[in-house]
């Protein structure tokens, strides 16, 4: 029976050991490896001492689309239903994202009401942009920066004020260097085949489209049927990650905290695994670490390694502020985003406690940094800085004098891989060379197809399905 390692313990590794028991499922030994004491890498849910959840990383997990299915149809495996907090279309925070700009907070439109009429930042309806898009001119290319294809698309207020900090507020990144044909695929081909965006909007339309089979699952037909459009858990995400592991020793996966793997190499058909001062020989690997770890590891293929090292990423500074009462923040909404443009240290806030209410506690959560964190904070912070950046930040913008009953400063080191323009190319080689040098090893995880946990999950299940045992 062929033995397979998985290497990191966050969502993606948890899946892969997962979909490996439950999909093929593998009668051998699954050892995963994961370097810290800890599993779920990103995912870190913390309940203080007063009983106030506070989430460090993601929050909450989109319910639409094929990866949103998929990951409803786990957690609906692992029984998890009656824990699911679903937040639906119509919620204020579904309705109502704001930006700051020039200080002042607008909401987003988002109805086809509010796109005909004026609203400001704007300067005219939204709606017009779409004119925009059916005059602009199709321009061939295999790849170009978000900003700029939604510019000559959109137009600048579309790109300025919703692409840019909406890039903040999922990449941490800049659109003016992130890959449209990366994070807007389906854009990008509507201009490359239809020669504009609303043109292969249209198109699609008239196109018959494949019944998702997962629809068959009870929870994604519920999550369907309610509208949802993203979930929590009443202990947070956490509960994902630590029901996951429970199904895995159940199963009989072999998880190795403490374990930091040092070195791989591939050798007539099989896998060496140099951990300490262990040595590991397995019939295939499942890569579930970022990029630029598994670069460190890949030791003397260089040409992997140079592949793996190009995809950049950057620090997140999140401070969770805990406030004592309900009513502190006067908008209901998810939060605000703040575009490249405003003078701010802040990338967005996150009004957490209006999708998942806490008795008597006001929860927000200030991010700061990414892309532009070095050059805003320096290489080696102070948390002081960064705890006294926020308190700022919402006392100036969301006028709260009070200070707040506890608080949570973490620097999330390199948290975040920027897909840059060329990202798929480059992904696409890495798993060619792989394949071409017969190297038994599989690439996953958020840093190769999607930054979401929804992403993750589905990495982990492809790289699964493409196992030949
Ligand atoms: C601040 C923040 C907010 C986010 N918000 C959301 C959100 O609201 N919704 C959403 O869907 N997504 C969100 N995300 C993204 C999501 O958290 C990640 O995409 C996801 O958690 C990535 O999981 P992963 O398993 O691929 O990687 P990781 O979580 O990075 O896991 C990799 C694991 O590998 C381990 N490791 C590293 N090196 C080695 C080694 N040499 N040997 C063994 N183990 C090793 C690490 O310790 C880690 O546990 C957010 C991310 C951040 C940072
Ligand atoms: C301000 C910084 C950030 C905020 N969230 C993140 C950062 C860097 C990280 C993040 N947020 C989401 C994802 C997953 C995306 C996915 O593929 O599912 C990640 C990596 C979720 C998310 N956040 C926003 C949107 C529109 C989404 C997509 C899912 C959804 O519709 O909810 C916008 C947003 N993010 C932040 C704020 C303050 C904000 C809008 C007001 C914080």
């Amino acid at each position: 029976m062929p033995t397979i390692a998985v290497l990191g313990g966050g969502i993606t590794g948890l899946s892969a050991a997962y979909y490996l028991k439950h999909l093929q499922p593998h009668k051998g030994a699954v050892i995963l490896f994961e370097a810290s004491s800890r599993l779920g890498g990103w995912i870190n849910s913390e309940i203080l001492r007063d009983g106030t959840r506070l989430e460090i990383g993601p929050r909450t997990l989109r319910a639409t689309g094929a990866a949103g299915a998929n990951s409803l149809a786990m957690a609906h495996h692992l029984g998890l239903e009656n824990k699911i907090i679903p937040v639906r279309y119509g919620h204020p925070t579904t309705r109502n994202r704001m930006i700051q700009v020039g200080g002042e907070l607008h909401t987003l439109p988002s109805s086809l009401k509010t796109a005909f009429q004026t609203t400001p930042p704007f300067s005219k309806p939204l709606v017009l942009s779409l004119l925009h898009d059916l005059r602009a001119a199709k321009v061939s290319n295999n790849d170009e920066s978000l900003y700029s294809f939604v510019n000559r698309r959109f137009g600048s207020e579309v790109a300025d004020y919703i692409i840019d900090p909406l890039t903040r507020g999922v990449f941490a990144g800049n659109a003016r260097e992130l890959s449209v044909k990366s994070l807007g695929k389906v854009l990008h081909e509507y201009e490359q085949t239809h020669g504009g965006v609303v043109k292969g909007a249209l198109m699609n339309l008239f196109t018959i489209k494949k019944k998702d089979p997962l629809l068959k699952n009870e929870l994604v037909r519920k999550a369907r049927t309610e509208k949802w459009a993203v979930w929590s858990m009443t202990s947070g995400i956490g509960t994902l990650v630590d029901s996951l592991t429970n199904r895995l020793i159940l199963d009989g996966v072999e998880i190795r905290k403490n374990s930091k793997v040092d070195t791989i190499k591939s050798d007539r058909g099989k896998m060496i695994i140099k951990c300490g001062s262990e040595i590991s020989i397995v019939d295939h690997i499942i890569s579930c670490l970022s990029s630029k770890d598994m670069s460190s590891i890949v030791g003397l293929n260089f040409q992997l390694k140079s592949f793996l090292e190009k995809i950049p990423f950057v620090t997140v500074g999140v401070v969770n502020l805990v406030y004592e009462g309900n009513s502190i923040v006067k908008q209901a909404a998810f939060g605000y985003l703040v575009p490249s443009s405003e003078p701010s240290n802040v990338l967005g806030v996150i009004f957490d406690t209006c999708a998942f209410p806490q008795e008597n506690k006001t929860v927000l959560t200030v991010m700061m940094g990414g892309y532009w964190f070095n050059s805003l904070f320096g290489y080696n912070p102070s948390k002081d800085v960064l705890l006294n950046a926020a308190i700022l930040e919402v006392h100036n913008t969301l006028h709260i004098k009070t200070e707040p009953c506890s608080a949570k400063v973490s620097i999330l080191q390199d948290c975040i891989p920027q897909y840059v323009v060329g990202h798929t190319e480059a992904v696409e080689n890495a798993r060619q060379l792989l394949i071409k040098d017969n190297v038994p090893m599989k690439l996953a995880g958020n840093s190769y197809d999607g930054v979401g946990v929804n992403d993750s999950i589905m990495s982990a299940r492809n790289a699964v399905m493409c196992l030949q045992l």
